[in-house]
């Protein structure tokens, strides 16, 4: 489980970036973290994995508070937490499996990863990994051959071959249309209840949020204004979070 508590942070002194964020997510659970553009929600992100350090507050994995993590615990940690990308972050010269081979270098020595040496058994997940997400038949072919769409697919199978606890995806479906975007939202959706992962995703788009993600949490102005299930999620609720569209334009 993924518990964070009273989590706070300000890049500048008295401009509160996030006040008080408190949510529980179990495995198996895709949660939105949705909210108007300067909200705090990629803060919250940063946090999760540490890329920023945040002012106060707990974020527990399995009961373990990640803050405390020194340097090799902090290496460990990030293994346990995957990434998905709006640009993919993919290397487009490399073929889509030496890719999602990129997803074991945490587990390797820079030397090993540096010469791409991969066991045979992670050869093997990889191929499977791509299978799980359609793209089989891509194995051997650059990723800078790929629809946008089937490139997220391979940052989906990159971030599982990691053996995650948790999925954080930063916005992962802004530079995909429509149909693109509904076929990974279900991807992601099956497959991390059927590897019990917790998946998190920062959204823009309300409607694929509530239509996918099983608890929507609402950020605006750095505070938590919603965390329930995603069909709880109605108008007012909506209109609370990004209030009038006068008051959407205003700065954050
Ligand atoms: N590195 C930084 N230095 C100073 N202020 C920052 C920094 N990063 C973010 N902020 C500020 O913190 C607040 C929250 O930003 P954040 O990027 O978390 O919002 P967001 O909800 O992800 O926005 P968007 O939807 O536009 O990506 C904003 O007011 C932003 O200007």
């Amino acid at each position: 489980m993924l518990e964070v508590k009273h989590l706070a942070k300000s890049y500048q002194k008295d401009k509160p970036a996030l006040t008080d964020i408190n949510f529980k997510i179990d495995p198996g659970n895709f949660v939105a973290i949705i909210g108007p553009s300067g909200a705090g929600k990629t803060t919250i992100l940063r946090s999760l994995n540490q890329l920023i350090k945040d002012d106060a507050g707990e974020i527990l994995l399995d009961g373990e508070d990640i803050r405390s993590a020194n340097k090799s615990e902090l290496r460990k940690l990030r293994r346990q937490i995957g990434m998905i990308f709006q640009n993919y972050n993919l290397v487009e010269r490399l073929t889509v499996l030496e890719n999602v081979l990129h997803g074991r270098l945490g587990y390797k020595s820079t030397l090993a990863g540096v010469m791409g040496r991969y066991t045979e058994d992670e050869k093997r997940e990889a191929l499977d990994l791509l299978d799980k997400v359609g793209l089989s038949e891509f194995a051997l072919q650059r990723c800078s051959e790929l629809s946008g769409g089937q490139k997220q697919r391979v940052g989906i199978a990159r971030a599982l071959i990691q053996h995650p606890k948790v999925i954080l995806c930063d916005e992962p479906i802004a530079s995909l249309d429509l149909a693109s975007s509904q076929v990974v939202m279900k991807m992601l959706k099956d497959l991390i209840q059927e590897l019990n992962i917790i998946c998190i995703a920062n959204l823009h788009q309300i409607d694929l949020a509530k239509e996918h993600a099983d608890q929507i949490i609402g950020i605006r102005h750095g505070k938590m204004v919603f965390n329930d299930v995603a069909d709880k999620l109605d108008q007012a609720a909506i209109t609370e979070l990004y209030g009038t569209a006068v008051e959407e334009k205003e700065p954050a």
